[in-house]
Parts: C-alpha cells; structure tokens; sequence
C-alpha cells in the first residue's frame, strides 16, 4: 500500500472513532501516525534529483513572495501589474505551469515576487504541480493567497488544509513547547500552567509512536496535540500569510466590505488596478523589513542605498547589521551611534545587542577612533539628510 492510501486509510479511522476522553489517547496516536507519513511524502523518492522542471529560482533581492491560489484567479495578471515583468494570462485555467519570477521595486527594497502554476486540492499529494508549487511556498518569506472574491469561500480553507498538510503554518507561531531529546532519563513532563489538551499519559503515548524513550518536555501554554506532534516533527515553516481577495470589479459592494474587513485581507482588482498600493503596503508591513543607513563620519547617509535586515533573516541588531557590512568588522566596532525610532536620545551609543528599527541610521565608531570632534562636542550640520522619518528631521543629524 502507498503512503497516501495508508494516510486515506488512517484518516478514515478517525473519522469513525468518536471523540471522548477513552479514545483520546488513541486518536492522538493515529495522528502521530498520519504526521510521520506525512513527512515521509515530502521526502524526494530515491535516486531522483530534485527539480529539473523549471521551478528552481534563484533566490534574489531583500525577501521572497509567493503568489499561491486556484487556476485563474489572476495570480499572473497580478505578478505583471506589480513587477512590469509579463507573465502570460488567460481566461483557460493552468496557463502558467512554471515558476516566473519579477521584482517589486518597494521604499528602496527590491522584492521578489515568484508567479506560479495554480493549486488544486489534493495538490499535497501531487496532484497536478502541487509539490513543486508547495516547496516554492515554503521557500519564501510571504505568501499571498490570491482568491477569486466571487468564488466560494471554501477555497481559502481548501488551499489552507492543503499547505498545513506539508507542514506549513500560515500566520501561527510555534507553539510554547520545549522539547529535548536525551540519551538516558526517561521522559520528563512538565508544564508552567494547568493543561486542558494534553496529559502526561497522551504526551508519553505521541512520544512512543516516535520511539522516543528518553526526552524533557516543557509545556509554556495549553498546547494541543497538534501541536506537540508539530515539535515533534520539528520541521514545520511559520509564514505569513496575506489573503488577496481579486477581481472585486465583479461582485457587489457589501460583499467587497465583507471580504475587506477579514484579518489579514486585502481586496482587489487587477482590472481596475483597484487598491493595489494597499496591498503592496500590506506585504510591506508583513514582511517586517528594517532599512538602516549608514552615516559615515562627517558625512551624511545615502538615504538611497539601505542595509535591509530581517527578524526573520538573520536578524536586526546591531550585530547583524555589522556582520552584514563585513564578516570580520565585528571585532573593531567599539560601540555604535543610532539615530532614528530604535534610538530613546539622538544620537544614542549602543552596543552589539541593540535592536534596529525600520529607517534607523547608524555611525560605527571602531576601537582606537574617535568620534569627530570628541564626544559632547558634536560639530551641528545645517543641510537636512534628502530622506528622513519625522523623528528624525526634528533632530539633525550630527556626528
Ligand atoms: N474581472 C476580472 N478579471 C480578472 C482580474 N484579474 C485577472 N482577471 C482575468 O482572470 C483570468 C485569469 O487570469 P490569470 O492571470 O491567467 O490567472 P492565474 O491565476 O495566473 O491562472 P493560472 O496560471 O491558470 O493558474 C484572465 O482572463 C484575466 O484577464 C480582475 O481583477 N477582474
Ligand atoms: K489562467
Ligand atoms: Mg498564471
């Protein structure tokens, strides 16, 4: 039997159990159960390389966004209008069966936006592209979820079930657990609150099915077990995720508000070129990019030519921003000077931990220099920098 039988096989079971406390233990085995096969799905079959059919992109530019939906609901209509670079739309669904990448040119940053074949359900499985499509979404730092907004509502859950089946959680954080495999001791149970999901017999029997016999595991909240088998497995991807409700040129107005007000929604029409600006800010917003300038001494930034850090890549502090300039400059900086929100006084002398914030310009001051003019005595430059937040306008640059 296949692995995709066993896992229909397995999924038929629990559908046939009733859900009570006596079969709760059972139940969370079988789900341990489906995890493990699951997994064992996204390995690629022996002796295959991978890819080879057009879908490897290089990785370019400060993030990466993936467009994902069902056939024509006008993910490459969308990719033209946002990156002028073409991708061929039509009203046949499975006109793009590869990946196309284009850049969105957004505050400074360069985005890579990657247009892709439309998914089905049952694309986890393999049906039609939707194992390549999937690993791209994985692959990437946003996903937009483009859908028809005079289509079902049910899409959105279809394609949602679809990507959580290969381990993609969108706009969730890893759950609170801590866990630890060990060589000896047993298993230690432990939570920091009372537990209404899991208990330590449902814990021991989820560990066993791994064939995990010693291991500590510490839960920090109420955590299911889903989400114990989501440590477990360790190779889950928290992305976020942007639903993109398009052509909203062909439903009603109070269907536009409804759509408009869900979480993490954005309308649009690619027709129109209805409130594409919102979504580009949107995705500008999620994607948490932080812009720093650096300020030579005596000299103003280039506010044209940001350093663009990531919480979600590598990091925003003062460090990483060191790290990225060069690999061994770390070792020279004495401290930093920083203007901007991340900054409580301008300019503020920081350490290698301080966290950036998006627009903040930063001066290294290197072991065995000195600041310009000394400290207290800042030399005051009367040309305002070209590009500047509020904040900082009202407190000229010196240094
Ligand atoms: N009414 C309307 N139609 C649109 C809009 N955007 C795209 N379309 C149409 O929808 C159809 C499908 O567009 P595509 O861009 O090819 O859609 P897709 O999602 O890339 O499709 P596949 O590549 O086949 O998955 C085309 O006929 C587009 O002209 C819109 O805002 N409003
Ligand atoms: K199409
Ligand atoms: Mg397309």
């Amino acid at each position: 039997m296949g692995i995709i039988e066993r896992i229909k096989e397995i999924e038929a079971e629990m559908a046939r159990t009733q859900k009570n406390k006596a079969t709760e233990y059972h139940l969370g085995q079988l789900k341990a159960k489906i995890a493990k096969l699951r997994t064992q799905l996204l390995e690629p079959p022996k002796g295959s390389s991978a890819g080879g059919d057009g879908f490897e992109v290089t990785k370019f530019g400060h993030g990466r966004v993936a467009l994902i939906g069902f056939p024509s609901v006008g993910k490459s209509t969308l990719l033209t209008m946002l990156t002028g670079t073409h991708s061929e739309a039509a009203s046949y669904e499975f006109t793009t069966l590869t990946c196309i990448p284009g850049i969105i040119h957004y505050n400074d940053t360069k985005i890579q936006l990657l247009d892709l074949p439309g998914i089905i359900e049952g694309a986890s499985e393999g049906k039609g592209r939707g194992r390549q499509v999937i690993a791209v979404a994985k692959s990437s730092d946003l996903v937009l979820m483009v859908l028809d907004a005079s289509k079902s509502e049910g899409h959105r859950q279809i394609l949602t079930r679809e990507l959580e089946s290969v381990g993609l959680r969108l706009n969730k954080r890893p759950p609170q657990i801590y866990f630890k495999k060990k060589k000896t001791g047993g298993i230690s149970f432990n939570s920091t609150l009372p537990l209404t999901h899991v208990d330590e017999k449902l814990c021991y029997q989820i560990l066993h099915e791994y064939k995990i016999h010693n291991a500590e595991v510490l839960f920090r909240e109420d955590a299911t077990v889903d989400d114990l088998i989501d440590v477990i497995e360790g190779n889950r991807k928290y992305t976020k995720c942007v639903y993109v409700y398009n052509k909203i040129d062909v439903i009603g107005i109070d269907d536009v508000d409804k759509l408009a007000r869900r979480p993490n929604s954005v309308v649009i029409s690619c027709n129109l070129k209805l409130n594409l600006d919102r979504l580009l800010s949107k995705m500008w917003e999620e994607m948490g990019l932080v812009r720093v300038y650096t300020k030579p001494q005596g000299q103003q930034p280039d506010f044209s030519d940001p350093m663009v850090l990531s919480a979600d890549r590598g990091g925003c502090t003062v460090e990483d921003f060191c790290n990225h300039i060069h690999r061994n400059l770390i070792k020279d900086v004495k401290y930093v000077l920083v203007w901007g929100t991340s900054a409580r006084h301008y300019p503020q002398h920081c350490g290698l931990g301080h966290v950036l914030q998006d627009e903040d310009v930063v001066q290294i001051v290197k072991k065995k220099e000195k600041e310009e003019g000394g400290r207290g005595r800042f030399k005051s430059h009367s040309t305002a920098p070209a590009r500047i937040s509020d904040r900082q306008k009202k407190a000229p640059l010196k240094t």
